[in-house]
């Protein structure tokens, strides 16, 4: 017998894998084709290409399901250039051998419209629903620093299933974090990890390839013995989380080191695998609300790696409210037998007991 969800397992890394292949090409260009979205927020045509890849191959295995995707068709309507641009890639990108043969794909420049805003379902806490990151961090991508393709599947608001491919992570597990220097290096030997989870079936890393997926690797989070060695890991950008809190939340623990700072989901990945201990992500304002493909794969990540994930209220992020994670505010992610001291120290720092 099959185990549950390992269908969908396969599809999603498939998926993140050939979109990364996409993305990676828009790397190593030195125009991104980059525009600015409403809320001033960076889009390159290597968003618009990965979401419309993995929503192609979604359509083919799982018509029925739902989507809910960060970037939609609205712009390239009018910017043929820009559109023209995308349908290059997209039409081009495949993976080798035989696993593309269960990956559907982009018809034309019309289909390509029509996949990418497939993505634009409400979500909820009703049946299946697909949210996709198609570059998570993409200030981080731009910058040559960290970023992460994430995909994961909710039923009935709950995370089942979780992807996050990071083409610049070291793909050794045992590898120490890396402060996100902005180096070009996704090219270099040795990079490229795609993380996965089952729910009630444990987290996993292994390579991110060209073709078909390779065996993977179990992982864990690491045990925090002393929190003064305790290492945790926070945005590069200071608007996203607010980094005076960070480190006052820090040195109430009694942690020594500086924080390590980088884009993306490659956060939730890094501790994860043990590589870092601690993930926050403190509001800066009172009006934004996350947005749940920034942090469903991340989340049953770490969990099924033996974390606890909460917000800064100590309640579970609730995917199953919309698009956004309306409920919650901000993220406390860290071993379970820590999270409780954490979070009571992100508390009192942020004035909430
Ligand atoms: N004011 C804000 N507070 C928190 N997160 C924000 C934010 N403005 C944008 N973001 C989100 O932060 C994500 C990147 O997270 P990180 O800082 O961990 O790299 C962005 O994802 P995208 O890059 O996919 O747009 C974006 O959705
Ligand atoms: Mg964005
Ligand atoms: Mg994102
Ligand atoms: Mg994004």
């Amino acid at each position: 017998m099959t185990s549950p969800y390992a269908r969908e397992l396969e599809i999603a890394q498939l998926a993140v894998q050939r979109a990364a292949i996409l993305t990676k090409r828009v790397f190593r260009e030195k125009a991104k084709g980059t525009v600015s979205k409403d809320d001033a927020s960076p889009v390159t045509i290597g968003d618009f290409g990965a979401q419309a890849l993995i929503i192609a191959a979604l359509r083919a295995n799982f018509p029925g399901d739902a989507i809910v995707a960060e970037e939609e068709a609205a712009q390239l309507r009018s910017d043929a250039g820009l559109r023209g641009l995308i349908w290059d890639l997209v039409r081009s990108t495949r993976l080798s051998g035989a696993a593309e043969e269960a990956l559907g794909g982009v018809r034309d420049e019309a289909d390509l419209l029509e996949v990418l805003d497939l993505g634009r379902s409400e979500g909820g806490r009703k049946g299946r629903v697909w949210t996709i990151d198609p570059i998570d961090g993409t200030k981080g991508f731009l910058r040559g620093g960290q970023y992460a393709l994430a995909l994961a599947l909710l039923e009935d608001g709950d995370v089942k299933v979780g992807v996050l491919g990071c083409p610049n992570l070291p793909v050794d597990d045992e590898a120490p974090l890396e402060a996100d220097i902005g180096a070009n290096q996704t090219d270099e030997e040795g990079r490229g990890v795609i993380f996965s989870a089952v729910v009630g079936q444990g987290a996993t890393s292994r390579p991110l390839g060209t073709g078909g997926l390779t065996e993977g690797k179990s992982i864990r989070m690491k045990e925090v013995t002393e929190m003064a060695n305790a290492c945790f890991c926070e945005s590069v950008e200071s608007g996203h989380s607010n980094q005076s809190d960070s480190a006052q939340i820090a040195q109430k623990l009694g942690i020594t080191k500086p924080s390590v700072r980088m884009d993306s989901q490659a956060k939730y990945g890094s501790i994860a695998r043990g590589a870092g201990d601690i993930y926050l992500r403190l509001p800066t304002s009172k009006t934004y609300q996350e947005k749940i493909w920034d942090h469903a794969a991340g989340d049953l990540i770490v969990r099924e790696a033996g974390g606890q994930v909460t917000d800064t209220k100590g309640q579970r992020l609730d995917f199953g409210v919309g698009r956004t994670l309306a409920t919650n505010s901000g993220v406390v992610a860290a071993p379970a037998a820590v999270h409780g001291r954490v979070l009571e120290v992100v508390q009192e720092v942020l004035g909430l007991k």
